[in-house]
């Protein structure tokens, strides 16, 4: 990361716990000097703790930016700590899953510019996906700040309007997990055909990394390096006549999942 307002004036993380780790791991290792990362948490992780961040000292009093990683029914506790900050050029970037702009704009002030964001875990590894959106007070330069540091762990989208943001946690926010998911049930239905576990692991894992490298780096459409695999009459055949039976299937399933978890996500932003 190259020497930034960031680098410069500070940033805070308020909660480091998965998330938080995730993208702090991930700005880290792309050069984000430690030594500019203040972060506030009452039970930081031994990783954490290994990093040589700031943790749990004074903060400083206009940093370019606070990173708001607590989990939503943490908020209200968490964030008036911060409120100094408020009201003045620092930027305010949220990852809470619910929490809308205008719930930030009374604890913080509207005065505040503000941005809510909902990225994934994969930022770890620098193949994340953030949707940002921001209040009335944010300007251009505030998104490109925050595009600026959230493109360091992987792409970032910008939404029309906040309300997208409950579909974006459906689909890409919880994503991650629903596709961990498949690695566990096609490692246990490989154990079911007989594989060592070990084997049907690395076999399942091996396969949903590789087709989801093949699905970003191709940029072919996904229906179409599916028809790919498929020889007529052959193996991949008889498996996807199971996977997408009679119209339902996976895609109804995902469609029930992916409906769920945004219908939490607008449940949250009710309080
Ligand atoms: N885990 C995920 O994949 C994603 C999570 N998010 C959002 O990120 C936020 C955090 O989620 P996770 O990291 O999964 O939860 P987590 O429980 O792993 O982390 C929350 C952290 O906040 C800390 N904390 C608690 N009270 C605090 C306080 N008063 N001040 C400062 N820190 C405090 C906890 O010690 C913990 O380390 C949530 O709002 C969630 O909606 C968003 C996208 C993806
Ligand atoms: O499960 C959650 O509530 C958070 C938000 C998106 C992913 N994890």
């Amino acid at each position: 990361m190259q020497e930034t307002d960031i680098a410069r004036r500070g940033l805070v993380l308020l909660g480091c716990g998965k998330m938080g780790s995730a993208m702090l791991e991930g700005w880290l290792a792309r050069g984000l000097p430690p030594s500019s990362v203040h972060v506030i948490d009452p039970s930081p992780s031994e990783w954490l703790q290994g990093t040589g961040v700031n943790l749990n000292g004074e903060t400083p009093a206009d940093p370019a930016l606070v990173l708001v990683a607590v989990k939503p029914q943490m908020m209200s506790d968490a964030l008036p700590q911060l409120q100094p900050a408020a009201g003045g050029p620092t930027l305010f970037v949220s990852v809470a899953a619910g929490v809308s702009l205008q719930r930030y704009e009374v604890m913080l002030g509207a005065a505040t510019p503000i941005i809510r964001a909902m990225p994934n875990t994969p930022a770890a590894v620098g193949k994340g996906i953030t949707a940002i959106a921001g209040n009335a007070q944010v300007t251009e330069t505030h998104l490109q700040t925050a595009e600026d540091l959230l493109s360091a762990v992987g792409e970032v989208v910008r939404l029309e309007d906040e309300t997208q943001m409950d579909a974006v946690t459906g689909v890409s926010g919880s994503g991650p997990a629903y596709v961990f998911h498949m690695i566990e049930a096609m490692a246990a239905a490989g154990e079911a055909e007989g594989l060592a576990p070990d084997l049907a692991l690395a076999l399942a894992r091996a396969t949903v990394a590789g087709a989801g490298a093949l699905a970003q780096e191709s940029g072919e459409d996904p229906g179409q390096l599916r028809k790919n695999v498929t020889s007529p009459n052959g193996t991949t055949q008889a498996g996807l006549e199971v996977l997408m039976r009679d119209e339902g299937g996976l895609r109804q399933l995902v469609g029930e999942t992916v409906h769920a978890a945004a219908e939490r996500s607008r449940e949250l932003g009710r309080g």
